[in-house]
């Protein structure tokens, strides 16, 4: 039996994992559930599964497990705070993680479980995107095994051969094709963008997410972290990862050979095939995913990204080939930014411009270390949430 962790059970990406994990009793054990604040959904996927542990990073919500679950034969033992996430990443009977908490709150739990060796699914992209440098330095030290979750990358993951993973050129790959919906407004009027509500933004055309990843779809932000995600994952650089709009999210990114070769990975729209494919893999297992029809899911088309409807992969391409600390900066605007268009504090187009600032007021630098990345990380977050103050106004 594999022990495996799942950071952020309680969101998207953690409800599809417990979905595919109660498909196979006889090959997995969840060991630890974490969250940040649900404690009606942490209740309920404790008494499921009976995990060994459950983290509730806010102190208010551990306390209120400890009473949802104190009929429970055999509770789990509850912790509370964010270290809570590195003893968890740090388990000896934690042989899997899925690292699905949203943001760079994932990061420091991720590389705890490089760092432990561990095999990290990996579908919190901003943990790469804010220290891809150290992260994978930590895996290739620490012998751990890294694949991702993240469809695309998934994808990729599929089309290439499986042992020059880290050497494209050798594996004669000439370009990655990264595959992006274009979210809900592909065809909405620009002039219309900055009336755009929360839920207009969240309201995804092919996947349900969570809200911070549907609007990073919506503003097309969310390929421009999957850019600087494929390079590091990919060992490759932006100019050979080419971003292709392909409305129907059916397939989910290609490989380009020298010798003319495109391979695709093609699937329904369901993040259980990436998880089922990252836990079982180099096996296969089932998921719970329908089999494609090609018969009945409609035509395929592509087309490419519009720079003045899409900004923010502007900018994402730019920091990608500045690289240092301006993945870290831009993300962190992001984060901020987002947020405050989440609560209604600024409008949907505002969040391109408070990343654009912030990038322009802060200096990229070499990446030196973890201590100097989490600098970068709130100094660009205090700048956003200023910078918003002015847009208030
Ligand atoms: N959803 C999807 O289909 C895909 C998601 N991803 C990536 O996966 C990650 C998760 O996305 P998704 O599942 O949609 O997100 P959700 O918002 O649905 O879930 C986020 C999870 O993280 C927890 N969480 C939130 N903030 C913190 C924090 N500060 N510290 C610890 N835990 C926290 C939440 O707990 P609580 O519920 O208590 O708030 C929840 O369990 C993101 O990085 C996203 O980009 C990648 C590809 C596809
Ligand atoms: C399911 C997944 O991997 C998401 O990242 C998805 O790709 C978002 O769709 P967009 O292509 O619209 O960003
Ligand atoms: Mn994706």
């Amino acid at each position: 039996m594999i022990g495996v962790a799942v950071l952020g059970s309680t969101g998207s990406i953690g409800v599809s994992t417990l979905d595919v994990l109660a498909r196979h009793p006889d090959r997995y054990r969840v060991v630890a559930l974490t969250a940040h604040s649900n404690v009606e959904r942490m209740a309920q996927q404790c008494r499921a599964v009976q995990p060994q542990v459950a983290v509730m990073v806010d102190a208010a919500a551990a306390a209120a497990l400890r009473v949802a679950l104190a009929d429970m034969p055999n509770p789990p033992e509850i912790l509370a705070g964010a270290a809570a996430l590195e003893t968890v990443a740090a388990l000896p009977e934690v042989e899997y993680l899925m690292a699905a908490i949203v943001g760079a709150a994932g990061l420091m739990s991720t590389l705890v479980a490089a760092r432990a060796g561990k095999r990290i699914l990996l579908a919190n992209k901003e943990a790469l995107v804010v220290a891809g440098a150290l992260l994978m330095q930590a895996v290739a030290d620490h012998g751990a095994e890294l694949l991702p979750i993240d469809s695309e990358h998934n994808a990729i993951f599929q089309c290439l051969p499986v042992q020059p993973q880290r050497d494209l050129t050798r594996a004669g790959v000439e370009k990655i094709l990264l595959t992006a919906s274009g979210g809900p407004f592909r065809h909405t009027p620009v002039a219309e963008l900055e009336a755009i509500t929360p839920d207009q933004a969240c309201a995804h055309p092919n996947w349900k997410m969570g809200r911070k990843i549907s609007v990073d779809s919506a503003t097309m932000m969310n390929k421009g972290l999957e850019l600087i995600e494929a390079c590091w994952l990919f060992a490759t650089t932006p100019d050979r990862v080419q971003v292709v709009i392909h409305p129907q999210s059916v397939i989910h990114s290609m490989v380009q050979y020298c010798d003319g070769s495109v391979l695709a990975q093609l699937g329904n729209p369901d993040m259980r095939t990436p998880i089922a494919h990252a836990l079982a893999w180099p096996e296969r297992m089932t998921s719970g995913v329908k089999p494609l029809d090609l018969f009945t899911c409609g035509n395929f088309t592509f087309e490419p990204p519009a720079p003045e409807r899409f900004p923010c992969l502007t900018l994402a391409y730019q920091a990608a080939q500045t690289g240092g600390t301006a993945p870290a900066i831009m993300n962190a605007a992001n984060e901020i930014a987002v947020a405050a268009f989440l609560a209604e504090q600024i409008g949907f187009t505002a969040i391109s411009r408070v990343v654009a600032h912030v990038l322009d007021q802060l200096p990229a630098a070499p990446v030196t270390d973890l201590d100097q990345l989490l600098a970068v990380d709130v100094a660009a977050r205090a700048r956003a949430t200023q910078f918003i103050t002015t847009l208030q106004r």
